[in-house]
């Protein structure tokens, strides 16, 4: 579980990126963080790892306080903290195996990450993960060989090889195709399932967000002005988030979408149908 209370981040320029942040995420949950750009996403989910320091407020994983941990000790938070990127931030010339296992790399002594040398159950691990996002046949290309879909598997796999209790997922699907993406979404969610993790993806894609997670977060100015599940995002709702925003737009994108993929058409044209009703 993960429980933010009261966070908020004055950057040094005196701009307000967090302005007294709460919000509580149980096991399994994933919840989509959306806003407009410098609303304070990135800030936030940075925030929770101490990838930047909080201005004040507390972050709790489970019964942690990462915000209390003196910076010397921050290794070992955030090994409990995988993180998915929009790029993916693959080591390129090395295997899909040796990414995967370089989740591991909070966990074991410099020596045997510079001699690549791991236990063999992190080993044997890492070969169940590929398995479970469908590279297991890739398991010995390098990463450059990969297409943009596999390399974020590879992505979520070395996450999950941390073996974290949160993941931090930053537009995952924002290099993507739209089948890609939805494709990239599903295992996503299906896997915090699996393993009751919980999860903020900061996503730009609206209608992927509500087409898939059960709860929706909106910044609007550093502050949370929409918390609830999809289908309550309504024009007001949108409106708090956005202010005035080009719906035709995006009604088109979802059109667009629904019929690039059968196999996902009727999630695509229900989030169309969705948006048109409250257009
Ligand atoms: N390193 C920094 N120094 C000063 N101000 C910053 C810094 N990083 C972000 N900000 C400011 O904090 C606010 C929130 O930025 P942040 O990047 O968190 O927003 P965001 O919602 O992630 O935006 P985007 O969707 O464009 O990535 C903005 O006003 C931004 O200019």
């Amino acid at each position: 579980m993960l429980r933010v209370s009261d966070l908020t981040k004055t950057y040094k320029t005196g701009d307000k990126a967090l302005k007294g942040v709460n919000f509580t995420i149980p096991a399994g949950q994933v919840v989509g963080l959306i806003g407009p750009s410098g609303s304070g996403k990135s800030t936030l989910i940075r925030c929770i790892n101490r990838l930047v320091e909080p201005s004040s407020g507390k972050v709790y994983l489970g019964d942690l306080d990462v915000t209390a941990m003196p910076r010397g000790r921050l290794r070992t938070a955030r090994r409990r903290i995988g993180m998915i990127f929009q790029e993916y931030a693959l080591v390129e010339r090395l295997t899909v195996m040796e990414n995967v296992l370089s989740g591991r790399l909070g966990y074991v002594p410099f020596w045997r990450s510079f001699l690549r040398r791991y236990p063999p159950a992190y080993v044997s691990n890492a070969f169940a993960l590929l398995d479970r996002v469908g590279l297991i046949d890739h398991a010995d290309k390098r990463a450059d060989a990969l297409s943009g879909g596999q390399r974020q598997r590879v992505g979520i796999a070395r996450a999950l090889e941390q073996d974290p209790e949160l993941l931090l997922i930053d537009e995952p699907t924002a290099s993507l195709d739209p089948r890609t993406s939805r494709q990239i979404m599903r295992l996503i969610l299906e896997i915090c399932r699996e393993r009751q993790l919980p999860a903020i993806i900061n996503i730009h894609d609206v209608l992927l967000a509500q087409a898939f997670v059960e709860r929706i977060i909106g910044l609007r100015a550093g502050e949370i002005v929409f918390d609830g599940p999809p289908d309550a995002l309504d024009t007001d709702a949108l409106t708090r988030i956005y202010g005035e925003e080009d719906w035709a737009a995006m009604r088109k994108q979802a059109d667009d979408d629904a019929s690039d993929d059968a196999e996902s058409a009727a999630q695509a044209r229900e989030a169309a149908s969705r948006l048109a009703r409250i257009a």
